[in-house]
Formats: structure tokens, sequence, C-alpha cells
């Protein structure tokens, strides 16, 4: 038997104006992956689900359905058809979920991404991480209905990435400024992705998309020449926002709160509930983090929130 565990860290989809094009990861917290590769012949499917820690058991089990699992037999149907790697023993796959459900934080891409990277190196490593992203985003569709890659890219590859285009896939990978810190409140609620984004508009005024794409523009360049008064201008966005602000209770709240306390700027973290931003240094970041959490508990709902506070997480996806 040889057992590989797979790591992913949180993601923040969308970056504000972004939506469905921009993501980063942050360094921690993450989903670990623990696969068992066996020699026998499975039962049935050639990767079954032994256990998943810390879902609360509101996880699906069946290895078609858990995104983790899913990916996997993705993975290896690929092998087979691509790489002519006929694989014939069993994988048991164990889940530790350390990132909460439906939070905007790209939790089921989190999963996907560690066992990806966790199946690759217990096969000998027989793909690249830019071949691996393409299961992982199948992945989401299994989550919420649709393939989204802005959590599941930067959880694959790290890093800020830039979707350029779906089909065919075009990723641009753009390293963090060295100063840049993500700080990431929680919420306790949830807020299911495919709700989220079926509150969102079909269509949009031109003068609207003129505005989401300037920004979306300056905010590329102010990550890529770390001007960190560009990046905050820029996390403006005008589509997806103010159309999901009222699921997550306090938003604008929160947000004032973040910018007061110096943030460069702040929205929605992938479809929320959890709210990002951005500071020029650690220190800054840690008192956007009391702030947000401070105005949280303060609305009617006195909502708790778990706060991080970690720089963008250059790796990506690996093993431990
Ligand atoms: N390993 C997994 N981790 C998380 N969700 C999973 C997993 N496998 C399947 N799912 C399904 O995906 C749903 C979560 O999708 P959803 O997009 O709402 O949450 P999320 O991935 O945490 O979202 P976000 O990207 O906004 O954090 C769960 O309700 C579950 O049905
Ligand atoms: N781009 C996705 C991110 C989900 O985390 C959305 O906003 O629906």
């Amino acid at each position: 038997m040889k057992t590989v565990t797979g790591f992913a860290s949180a993601t923040i989809g969308n970056v504000a104006c972004g939506f469905d094009v921009l993501g980063f990861a942050i360094r921690e917290p993450g989903d670990e992956v623990i696969l068992t590769l066996h020699d026998s012949e499975p039962s049935t499917s050639p990767v079954s689900i032994k256990a998943i820690h810390g879902d609360g058991g509101a996880l699906p089990k069946d290895p078609k359905k858990n995104t983790s699992s899913f990916v996997v037999l993705k993975f290896l149907e690929y092998l087979r058809t691509h790489k002519d790697i006929d694989f014939q023993g069993h994988i048991e796959l164990e889940l530790r979920k350390n990132l909460p459900l439906s939070s905007g934080m790209g939790s089921s891409a989190a999963s996907a991404a560690a066992a990806l990277a966790a199946a690759n190196e217990l096969l000998g490593s027989p793909c690249t991480k830019m071949e691996l992203v393409h299961f992982a985003i199948e992945g989401e569709r299994v989550a919420c209905g649709s393939a989204h890659a802005d959590n599941a890219a930067p959880a694959m590859l790290g890093n800020f990435i830039l979707i350029r285009s779906y089909n065919p896939l075009d990723l641009v990978t753009i390293p963090p400024p060295q100063h840049l810190y993500c700080t990431l409140a929680h919420p306790h609620i949830e807020v299911r992705t495919a709700y989220a984004r079926s509150v969102l508009p079909r269509t949009i005024p031109l003068k609207t998309a003129t505005e989401q794409w300037g920004n979306v523009g300056a905010l590329v360049s102010g990550l890529l020449t770390s001007d960190y008064e560009l990046i905050g201008r820029s996390l403006v966005d005008v589509v997806a926002e103010p159309k999901r602000a009222p699921l997550i209770p306090g938003f604008y709240d929160v947000k004032n709160a973040a910018l007061e306390a110096g943030a460069l700027g702040c929205s929605i973290a992938g479809s929320g509930p959890s709210v990002f931003a951005f500071s020029s240094s650690k220190e800054t970041a840690e008192q956007v983090g009391s702030a947000m959490k401070e105005a949280f508990s303060t609305i009617e709902e006195r909502l708790d929130a778990d706060i991080w506070v970690s720089p963008v997480c250059h790796e990506g996806a690996r093993t431990l």
C-alpha cells in the first residue's frame, strides 16, 4: 500500500470586479485529502471514500458526487484515454474538511485540488498542474452546477489567476505584490454558490460593463506593478456585489469598517458570505480583521465571524 496526502488552500473568487475570471489563493486554511493505493481489484468504483472529517455529515460519500473523489475519477479516465495508463487498482480516499461549506472560500475547489495533487503523486506524477486544473474545474460543476474556474484554478496553481478564456481554457498567472495581505472574514452563515449565481442578471447595461472591465484592467495593472493605491481603487464590483450584498447581513457595515481600519479595498469573497479586504501590510490587515469581526458582531443578527489574515499563496495544491 502507498499513501499520499494532498493539501489545497482556500481561494477567493471574483476579487470584486473580476466575476468568474479572477481569483487567488491564500496560504491557509485548506482541505487535506489522504489517498491510499490498494493493488487489489476495486469492488465497484476505482475510487471509494473511506471517511470525511469536519463536514458534519453534510457531504456526499458517493464518489461521483463528492468533488474530491469525482476529480480523481476524471483523472484516471484521462490517464486511460490520453496517457495509455489503464489503472487497475483501487484508491481509498479520506477527506479532512478544514474549510467551511458554502462559505465563499472555495471549499469544493480546495477538496478537488488537494485530491488531484495527491492522486498525481500517487501514480508517479503523469500530469502537469495545468492538465490537472481542467479536472478541478469540472469538480465545480458537481458542486454548484457551473464550471467556474476562479476558485479551482488558483487552488491548483496558486497566485492570482486570470481566466482569459474558458474555451479553450487560457489561464494567466499573476504573481502578487510583495506586501499584499488578504483579510478574510467568514460569518457563521451559509450562502450556496448555486443560489448566489441565480440572483445575478443575465444581461447588464453597456455602461455597467465598461465600468466593470475598466476596473478589471486596472486591478491587473495594479497587481503587476505593485501599485497598492490602484489595487484599492479598482476593487469595485458593479455587477455581482449589488445583487449579493443582501444575502450577507451587515455587508456594508463590514465593508465600511474594513476601509476605516485602513484596508485598500473590500468586497464579497467569491459568492459569499465571506468578505475579503486587501491591505499593504500584515499589521493593517490584522487591524482590518478585528474591525470586520466587530462589525459582524454588532449588527442586529450579531454574527460571529472567523478571521484569517494571509499573504497570497504561491504554491497552489501540493502534497505534504
Ligand atoms: N468535497 C467537497 N467540499 C465542499 N463541497 C462539496 C464537496 N463535494 C461536494 N460538494 C458540494 O458542493 C456544495 C458546496 O458548494 P458551494 O459552492 O455552495 O460551497 P463552496 O464550494 O464552499 O462555495 P464557495 O466556493 O463559495 O466557498 C456542498 O453543498 C456539497 O453539496
Ligand atoms: N465566480 C463564482 C465564485 C464562487 O466562489 C461566483 O461568483 O459565483
